[in-house]
């Protein structure tokens, strides 16, 4: 499926653009159905779009909110993503939105996952919005180059849920969605900034293995078209 790029000035720009194409789905999602759906990506990128977004006058008690992928830490963990939602997403007018978390206090990252994926099943599909984010080797969500999951993770038949990821460049073990929990969001999106992952982006849309560079799986193989955000 095609892709487009939307090009802003600054991350400041990006951030509000974003958040008002997000709160319109959001919105349009709860006047067909009552309800909207976002999946949203942690790291270090969307913390002014988190922040654009909780300000803006939606239905937020119609709203569910989660994880494209978690690390296997609990919430009060300095890296858990939740951790991030939670500071800059879940405050001012979204504080009404309900979260789901896939990290579960469970004795194994695997059992997590079964968990996971039962709580997420409760929220419709598909998703109204995905948020996806990249890393500086390629990765989306938790679909990391040499990932113990990979392949089961970007393998459309695989079933939706979460499952587990563990990979050298990961940290800890992570919980990702599967390619085919995120590929069919209404508004698919990703959100990149800074010079350097345009570059990783350029080469990410050159020819080579989706095992190399996960965030190939996405741009090629998509069923929504794919909304570029980028800022310097
Ligand atoms: O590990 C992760 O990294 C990616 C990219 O993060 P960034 O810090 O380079 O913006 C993120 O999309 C993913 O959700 C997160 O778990």
């Amino acid at each position: 499926m095609a892709s487009t790029l939307h090009s802003f000035a600054s991350a400041a720009d990006l951030a509000d653009s974003l958040a008002d194409k997000v709160a319109d789905r959001l919105s349009a999602a709860i006047a067909a159905r009552g309800a909207a759906s976002i999946a949203v990506s942690g790291g270090s990128t969307p913390k002014a779009f988190f922040q654009a977004l909780s300000t803006r006058d939606i239905a937020w008690d119609k709203v569910t909110i989660t994880l494209v992928d978690e690390r296997f830490v609990p919430a009060d963990n300095t890296r858990s993503n939740h951790l991030l939602v939670d500071a800059n997403l879940l405050q001012n007018k979204a504080k009404a939105a309900r979260f789901v978390p896939l990290y579960q206090p469970a004795s194994s990252v695997e059992e997590a996952a079964r968990l996971a994926t039962a709580k997420s099943a409760e929220i419709g599909i598909p998703f109204d919005v995905v948020i996806l984010g990249m890393g500086g080797d390629g990765h989306t969500a938790s679909f990391f180059p040499g990932g113990s999951n990979l392949a089961r993770a970007l393998d459309a038949s695989t079933p939706r849920g979460v499952i587990p990821m563990e990979a050298e460049g990961a940290g800890e073990p992570r919980l990702t969605f599967t390619f085919s929990s995120l590929d069919d969001a209404a508004l698919l999106v990703l959100h990149i900034e800074g010079e350097g992952k345009k570059d990783v982006l350029a080469k990410a849309e050159g020819s080579g293995d989706e095992a190399e560079m996960p965030i190939r799986a996405v741009l090629r193989r998509a069923t929504s078209p794919v909304e570029i955000y980028w800022a310097p």
